[in-house]
């Protein structure tokens, strides 16, 4: 108690206090939280957050923080109350499924962050009988995508009563019914209450686990930086962005250094074109040369092997700490 006492911030005192800044929302828990602040660490987004309270103002930019649910970022940044934000783009697109963007409301996509990578993906029972998405017409349906739910299933239902080789078996009077839940989705099935649902799938095994199967994909999802169509600071707001891009771009790429002779330069600059072009230098050791260029990381190994094959030498791989690239 003495502790809450001697602490007293509060959200409308730290409200008042943010004057200028530019407010930017980003996930207070959940599967976005802990990549969304370690991108604003390796940006230099230095806060201090006090404890149970959704404003932290930023120490080194006239910027402060608003910690919200991912699911409620889109609507924020939407109606302009906050200029930047980081959800997912399948929230993106929930909430714009249910409140089209006009020419001054809805968010704009500014940068793909390159993590929360999932699926949006239609599920049934593994033993059911359901083996596709039009079979759950005029079924029932549970999901935490309730807008994208709707749209799906009424352009199914749409599709179904146009399609002339539709021998109307009954399915086209149909409406799916969807059924709003906050979590455990993949819970609904088992439990009597859905006869499938619509859910995230990142690697598969809550899916698994509850015995069920994807047969179709709504929307592929990954963490993406948005701002409003009102953003009082262009220029701070384009720092900002240089800065995680930055960061992103180290985290996607690494600096691979080699040696190789002169004939085979040009073979081994197909294998590593870099970003915009390799930096070629000049060894010590007459008709050699040095290579430095920057490689997705992911194809670092299958590259490396290539180089060898091409007859570079004395590779290294170096981690990129920071980078601005165009
Ligand atoms: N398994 C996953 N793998 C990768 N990204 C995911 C995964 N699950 C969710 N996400 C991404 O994270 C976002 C937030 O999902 P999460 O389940 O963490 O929500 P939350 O903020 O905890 O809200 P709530 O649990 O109240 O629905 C999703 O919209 C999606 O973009
Ligand atoms: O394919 P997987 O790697 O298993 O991930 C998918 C699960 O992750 C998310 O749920 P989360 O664990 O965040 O909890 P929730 O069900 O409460 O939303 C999502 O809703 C799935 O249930």
């Amino acid at each position: 108690m003495m502790a809450g006492r001697r602490e007293s911030f509060c959200l409308i005192d730290e409200l008042a206090s943010l004057n200028d800044r530019l407010l930017f929302a980003v996930p207070k828990k959940g599967r976005l939280n802990e990549s969304a602040l370690n991108l604003l660490a390796g940006s230099d987004i230095q806060f201090h957050r006090h404890n149970r309270l959704d404003i932290a103002l930023v120490k080194n930019h006239p910027l402060a923080l608003v910690f919200l649910p991912a699911s409620d970022i889109p609507v924020f940044v939407g109606q302009g109350r906050v200029d930047l934000g980081i959800t997912g783009r399948d929230q993106v697109a929930e909430h714009e499924t249910e409140m089209p963007p006009t020419d001054t409301t809805g968010v704009v996509e500014m940068m793909d962050l390159d993590f929360g990578r999932c699926k949006l993906q239609v599920q049934v029972p593994e033993r059911g009988i359901i083996t596709s998405p039009e079979q759950l017409v005029g079924k029932t349906v549970a999901t935490s995508f309730v807008n994208l739910a709707e749209k799906y299933f009424r352009d199914l239902e749409n599709a179904l009563k146009q399609d002339p080789t539709d021998n109307d078996d009954g399915k086209s009077a149909l409406k799916t019914s969807i059924v709003n839940l906050g979590g455990s989705v993949e819970t609904a099935c088992a439990l009597g209450v859905a006869d499938g649902i619509l859910d995230l799938v990142e690697s598969g095994e809550t899916m698994r686990v509850a015995g069920l199967k994807a047969i179709s994909t709504v929307i592929e999802s990954t963490a993406v930086l948005i701002k409003s169509k009102h953003v009082s600071n262009p220029s701070l707001i384009d720092l900002i962005a240089a800065r995680i891009r930055g960061v992103i771009n180290a985290q996607k790429y690494v600096l691979c250094t080699y040696n190789i002779e002169r004939p085979k330069l040009e073979a081994a600059c197909k294998i590593t074109p870099g970003k915009r072009a390799p930096t070629v230098t000049a060894l010590e050791e007459a008709g050699w040369v040095a290579i430095q260029t920057m490689v997705e990381r992911k194809r670092i190994a299958l590259v490396m092997d290539e180089l060898t094959e091409a007859g570079a030498s004395d590779i290294l791989v170096t981690k990129i700490e920071n980078s601005r690239t165009a």
